[in-house]
């Protein structure tokens, strides 16, 4: 696998650079295993999204379940763009990075009565409304608060989509949204409600899509159902399109977003609302990497095992989804032969198994170092501490200099909560 081409995380001649700090430097100060994000990267990765949609005047809405480490999110926030967000730790966590309620959405199947209290007395911008009953339940809470809520239903548009199929969540069977069918009636239920202004139509089809046909054909859906509201006089002023957009993980497949943002100005001409979109993935995967040591190279058949320091722990995609993330070593030996490995973390699952028969430098030792890329996204956020494993650290880089965004959570610290 090749390791995609970033422009401030570079691999070259056996030594991986975020920035201007080797990972050989950054582990000599902070223990493996740990995530390190570059700055510029991501400040690139925002600015290339910015580009591709502000020109089409659609809103960018960061879905902050993809990394919502809060230096991250200041950073995100400063760029001036809104959240997406699916609970009430992710609410408190975009108003500790000082994001302005207005600008946030709040999406989810199963938002709680207190969620949706809290959400309501924050003043959040929009509710994604998932099915009947979360409706009821908000209608419920905005006239018990006497506040006035904007809502919008989240449609499930049926299309089938090229991602793995756990991570597909716009199609028949999935958990998410209401049919197209149910809308009409339901705007036509709360036409009328003193607190709820139900204005705007929602979809997120799934994750790491790599084609834009799939966009074209919900957003046809959605089109077609706006027109049908608008006809039995409803008025709708915007529509969630989600995130989705796939990113390179080695392959060289992914979504280029100008092309997401062209179609969906072009499916979308003649309305006259807001159009937003939530990309997560697309704006931090590439500026991630998990940083590990080899703690033993097991000789084994087929191929030698390389047993690391991260395990499936920190990194759950490839267990859960079978994805694969390209992996690099540092090569001090400047050693071009190559071996195959099947790499491996220290936890009690066979399924810690981050790859099988992967080549890496025939020289390679234990405590030399190996890093995962593009793992900003849906990496430390989906971390656990298995095992009684620590919560690793994450770092940012900028430049030359190195700071500690998070702490490790340690397996002393977790114990204090169970005395
Ligand atoms: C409602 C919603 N919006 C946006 C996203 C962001 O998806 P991605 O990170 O693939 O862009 C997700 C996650 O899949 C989501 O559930
Ligand atoms: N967590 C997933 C994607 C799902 C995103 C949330 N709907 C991943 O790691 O790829």
């Amino acid at each position: 696998m090749t390791p995609p081409l970033t422009e401030h995380i570079i691999y070259t001649k056996g030594q991986l650079h975020i920035e201007a700090c080797s990972i050989e430097s950054i582990a000599a100060k902070v223990n493996t295993p740990f995530y390190c994000y570059s700055k510029a990267q991501l400040l690139s990765n925002i600015h290339r999204c910015q580009t591709a949609f502000q020109p089409h005047s659609i809103d960018i809405h960061y879905a902050m379940k993809a990394n919502s480490n809060l230096s991250i999110l200041r950073l995100i926030a400063d760029q001036g763009l809104g959240v997406d967000l699916v609970s009430s730790g992710e609410l408190l966590r975009a108003q500790a990075a000082g994001i302005p309620e207005k600008s946030m959405i709040f999406s989810g199947v199963g938002k709680t009565a207190a969620e949706f209290t809290l959400a309501i007395h924050a003043g959040v911008g929009q509710f994604n409304v998932e099915s009947v009953e979360e409706l009821e339940m908000l209608a419920t809470l905005a006239t018990q608060h006497a506040r006035p809520i904007n809502a919008a239903l989240r449609v499930n548009p049926d299309v089938a989509v090229d991602t793995h199929k756990n991570i597909t969540t716009g199609s028949k069977g999935n958990k998410f949204g209401i049919t197209i069918e149910q809308a009409l009636s339901l705007y036509q239920r709360y036409a009328d409600h003193p607190w709820i202004k139900l204005n705007g139509l929602a979809m997120h089809i799934g994750s790491q899509i790599q084609s834009v046909a799939p966009y074209s054909q919900a957003i046809d859906k959605l089109m077609a159902l706006t027109a049908k509201l608008e006809e039995a006089g409803f008025s709708i002023n915007s529509l969630d399109l989600g995130g989705g957009f796939g990113v390179d993980y080695g392959d060289g497949a992914h979504l280029d977003l100008s092309s997401v943002a062209q179609d969906i100005a072009r499916s979308t001409a003649g309305f006259k609302g807001r159009i937003i979109v939530e990309p997560g993935r697309s704006l931090v995967a590439n500026a991630g990497v998990l940083v590990s040591r080899i703690t033993y190279i097991k000789e084994a058949q087929p191929n030698p095992f390389l047993i690391l320091d991260a395990a499936m722990n920190d990194l759950m995609r490839p267990a859960l989804y079978q994805a694969s993330h390209p992996i690099v070593s540092t090569d001090t030996n400047n050693d071009s032969a190559m071996r195959h490995y099947d790499i491996v973390g220290p936890i009690c699952e066979s399924t810690d198994t981050f790859t099988r028969n992967y080549p890496l430098s025939k020289s390679l030792k234990a405590g030399e170092l190996v890093a995962f890329l593009c793992t900003g996204a849906y990496g430390a956020v989906m971390s656990s501490a298995y095992n009684s494993r620590s919560i690793l650290p994450e770092l940012l880089v900028s430049g030359t200099e190195m700071q500690v965004i998070r702490k490790e959570i340690t397996q002393a610290q977790l114990i204090e909560y169970e005395q």
